[in-house]
């Protein structure tokens, strides 16, 4: 798992909050991650500076059965409440395993881990199905962190199953009000603030002044979040996730919330790759792939200045 010569250890198990066991994942140049194998959950990304790039609420709650508020929750089998399990599914308040040996995946990265969740006794009664749920989660060489959801359907009684799926990710952002995301002008959404009612988005890149919670549908495979005040932009690139959940609960949510602080809305921004709205159905021996890659570029934006396409475009 080490990376070798003299390169600083690129992963290393220890404990995190609570006695969690948790991976930190490192790279030469000083980028990092953390991931906690309860929920198989990225709680840290940290650019080379040291700067952490994820949200995690300072009243996150380390402990089962609740999900860690912040990083990037993996949604599955459900996303939401669309469907009868509990909210988000169950993956995000489980205790994944480190896979040793997992079926080969090619990469460019030194620093990665590969965890697996498959159903205990209890989800089969939740979920009736067996599967093998692969996550790779894996920082590039220039810092840019990448994740990669194998789900594998290993139903014995040759039934297909159906799910929906996120990654949940909070990107920490110094004020939401100065912060624009581009890629989901004009496109058409579901308002979970209006029964999951379809409306188009309409005019330019989305600012944010109340709370939101839509998911925008057949989205592109590159979305862009500037933040202003940092000159930071977050690039977004994913694949196998049509959809995107763009969420912040504001002030009235958040303080109904125990474990979000009440102006923690101001520093965070969740932009979430997901397949929501054409659930996935995977038959006995078929297997599913989402990616997602986070990376950031410096922006000197400042209203008018930045042609946001130029962002969307440059690769
Ligand atoms: O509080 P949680 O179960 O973690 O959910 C937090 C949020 O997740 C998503 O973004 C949903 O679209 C929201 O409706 C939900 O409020």
């Amino acid at each position: 798992m080490a990376a070798s010569g003299s390169e600083r250890v690129a992963v290393e198990l220890c404990k995190g909050i609570n006695g969690l066991d948790k991976v930190v994942l490192g790279e030469p140049r000083g980028a990092s991650a953390e991931v906690y194998l309860y929920g198989g959950h990225v709680t840290s990304w940290k650019n080379d500076h040291g700067e952490e790039l994820l949200f995690v609420s300072s009243k996150a709650i380390f402990k089962p059965p609740k999900a860690i508020r912040g990083g990037i929750p993996i949604c599955f089998p459900q996303f939401g409440s669309h469907g009868s399990l509990e909210q988000h599914g169950f993956a995000r308040n489980r205790f994944w395993s480190i896979d040793t040996d997992p079926p080969p995946f090619p990469t460019n990265s030194k620093s990665f881990i590969d965890l697996i969740l498959k159903p205990s006794e209890e989800d089969m009664q939740k979920w009736p199905h067996s599967y093998e749920f692969r996550l790779r989660v894996a920082l590039g060489p220039g810092g840019d962190l990448m994740l990669t959801s194998r789900i594998r359907n290993t139903n014995a009684d040759g039934k297909p199953f159906t799910f929906t799926f996120a990654y949940h990710t909070y990107f920490s952002v110094s004020d939401i009000s100065e912060v624009r995301v581009e890629g989901l002008e004009t496109l058409d959404y579901l308002d979970n603030l209006q029964n999951k009612e379809r409306f188009t988005e309409q005019g330019d890149a989305l600012t944010f002044e109340s709370e939101v919670d839509k998911i925008y549908l057949s989205t592109p495979t590159k979305i862009a979040i500037l933040d202003h005040e940092k000159k930071r932009t977050f690039v977004l690139r994913k694949d196998g996730l049509p959809d995107a959940v763009v969420w912040n609960p504001w002030d009235k949510k958040a303080k109904t919330m125990a474990d979000f602080g009440d102006d923690e809305y101001k520093h965070m921004l969740c932009v979430e790759a997901a397949a929501v709205e054409k659930p996935i159905t995977l038959k006995p021996g078929e297997e599913w792939k989402g990616r997602l890659e986070l990376s950031t570029v410096p922006s000197s934006y400042c209203s008018g200045q930045l042609d946001p396409q130029k962002v969307l475009q440059s690769s």
